[in-house]
């Protein structure tokens, strides 16, 4: 049987009155590739804000490899291998591709951020496989601020694999991305999860890349999941049909 990375059991949180987490109940195990869905407002962000530290739960528990991160703090959450892209621009815009990648692979490694650590070649190795890997080495000396949209994101999967994660968060990996952007995207994520041995878990509104690359896939629907299952079983769900897929699926 494959080890549990992530427990999550009556998982709650409410901003006044609305209760945006309800009674989440939630597992991946190593080596998962899946998906949560649903409409604008379901509460996708809002578990991934649980996730990563950045909202404290009102009740119930996060084990991620058995210990329980509900309620610490971000930076604890990062440093135990959890990371997270594409929601909050992580960038230095006047600072080069390789020098916001080496700052998160230093950080990782314990050394605190500092503007005058520019000399300092600790992590220069990891910084450079890691910029390889998400395609930007031709660009590692062009300042963020001005690389195109494809490569800033490109870049922000740089800086969360920098913490070299085990698990790996992706909000709409996908957004505004042409065709072509978006299965060199899903090639990468597809990549990092068969041989790097990354658990990932994505939020998508574009359904294609949900069912081309999901292994399981959780539907949301106002904090409650409607339901849980492969593919299949989630695009056949006349429940997932009425309040999400409608007549596209
Ligand atoms: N910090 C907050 N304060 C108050 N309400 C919030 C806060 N964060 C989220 N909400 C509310 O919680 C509900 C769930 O929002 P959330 O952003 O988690 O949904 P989502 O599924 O990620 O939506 P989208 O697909 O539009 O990103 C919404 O009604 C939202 O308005």
């Amino acid at each position: 049987m494959k080890t549990k990375i992530l427990e999550v059991s009556g998982l709650n949180k409410s901003f006044g009155g609305l209760h945006a987490t309800r009674n989440l109940d939630f597992a991946l195990s190593e080596g998962d590739l899946d998906a949560i869905i649903g409409p604008n407002g379901a509460g996708k962000s809002t578990f991934f804000n649980l996730l990563t530290g950045y909202h404290r739960p009102d009740s119930g528990s996060i084990l991620f490899n058995g210990e329980n991160i509900a309620g610490r703090l971000p930076h604890e959450i990062t440093r135990m291998g959890i990371s997270r892209a594409f929601q909050i621009s992580n960038i230095f815009p006047k600072m080069t591709a390789f020098h916001n990648v080496r700052s998160a692979v230093q950080a990782q490694m314990g050394l605190a951020f500092s503007l005058f650590r520019s000399a300092d070649k600790s992590g220069n190795e990891q910084t450079e496989e890691v910029l390889s890997l998400c395609g930007l080495i031709e660009k590692r000396e062009a300042m963020a601020g001005a690389l195109s949209q494809g490569d800033k994101k490109k870049l922000e999967l740089a800086i969360a694999l920098a913490g070299k994660p085990k698990l790996l968060l992706l909000d709409e990996p996908t957004a505004g991305m042409s065709l072509e952007e978006t299965q060199e995207t899903m090639a990468l994520v597809d990549h990092l999860n068969r041989d790097r041995n990354i658990t990932v878990l994505f939020t998508e509104h574009d359904l294609s890349v949900v069912f081309n690359h999901a292994r399981n896939i959780t539907l949301l629907h106002y904090g409650r999941i409607i339901i849980q299952g492969m593919p299949d079983q989630v695009r056949m769900n006349e429940t997932a049909q009425k309040v999400y897929f409608g007549e596209q699926y």
